[in-house]
């Protein structure tokens, strides 16, 4: 395990057959100046980063860094200013995003809920309404799927949230901090259950997060994003076999990865003094 902070991105990925090496998302010198009233904001500076099938990647930065932005520019929700993203694939149509907040309609059922997107891409819903009720079930939320979002909790909004992003059965799964607003144990709780889901279903993910335990618990990498404008300061491989259990958290290679990467955020503006 090799902790010493690069200056390089390190964007390989050891162990993995040749011919899978084509990466399922090309990010490639990525930047993005928002003009407002107050001027231009840079947010990215010049990103770049290959993300191969199957792999779950972690971007971690202070807040204000640019992941977000990132993120919708991987999307297609926002333009880049420069440089471009290629996914591979069925692009955009293989994408399931979970956004911050769970963004569930109040006025449709949690079912329909999860259907929005078949509804959006004008497919047919009946085919879909079996898949939607196995994976409400998968997530715990049988027997809910005629409530309104209000009458669930937080955490229940938010399973319905990624079997919304999982309906269409993606091949990237594009998360922003969907955790965030949770509190501690259940946000372990649906760290357990994504892992299990994603290891079943060889999705590849790009997870954002302000947890430096729930980034080194789920990740193969994860990448550390300096203060804005944000770049790429280091990516960390986690070398940890899967299925882990919230025990890995007790390992003393756990805390060397959560001090190595403390150390990074701190360096890099995650914690001012001001
Ligand atoms: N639409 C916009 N117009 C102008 N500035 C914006 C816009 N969206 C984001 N920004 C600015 O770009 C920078 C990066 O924002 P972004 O939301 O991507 O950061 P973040 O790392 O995801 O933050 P957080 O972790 O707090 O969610 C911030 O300074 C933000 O104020």
């Amino acid at each position: 395990m090799a902790l010493a902070a690069t200056s390089e991105p390190v964007s390989t990925l050891k162990d993995v057959a040749p011919a899978a090496r084509q990466p399922a998302i090309e990010i490639d010198a990525v930047g993005k100046v928002y003009h407002s009233s107050d001027g231009a904001v840079t947010a990215l500076g010049s990103v770049s980063l290959d993300i191969y099938p199957g792999e779950f990647i972690s971007l971690l930065g202070p807040s204000g860094c640019g992941k977000t932005t990132l993120l919708r520019i991987v999307a297609g929700l926002e333009d880049a200013s420069t440089g471009h993203v290629h996914l591979r694939g069925r692009g955009l149509d293989g994408l399931g995003f979970v956004f911050q907040r769970d963004v569930l309609v109040n006025w449709r059922t949690i079912i329909d809920n999860v259907l929005l997107p078949i509804d959006f891409k004008n497919k047919k819903p009946k085919a879909y309404r079996e898949k939607a009720q196995q994976l409400l079930a998968t997530f715990g939320l049988k027997g809910f799927e005629n409530k309104r979002p209000w009458e669930l909790s937080g955490g229940m909004r938010q399973r319905a949230a990624i079997c919304r992003a999982l309906i269409d059965d993606p091949e990237l799964l594009l998360m922003d901090e969907p955790f965030g607003a949770l509190d501690a144990l259940t946000r372990d709780e649906l760290n357990v259950e994504l892992q299990s889901l994603w290891q079943k279903t060889a999705k590849t993910a790009l997870f954002v997060t302000h947890s430096i335990s729930e980034a080194v618990f789920l990740s193969d990498r994860v990448v550390v994003v300096s203060d804005k404008p944000g770049r790429i300061v280091e990516v960390l491989d986690i070398d940890f076999p899967r299925p882990r259990s919230l025990d890995i958290r007790e390992e003393p290679k756990f805390g060397q990865y959560s001090r190595h990467l403390r150390g990074l955020l701190e360096q890099h503006g995650a914690f001012r003094k001001d």
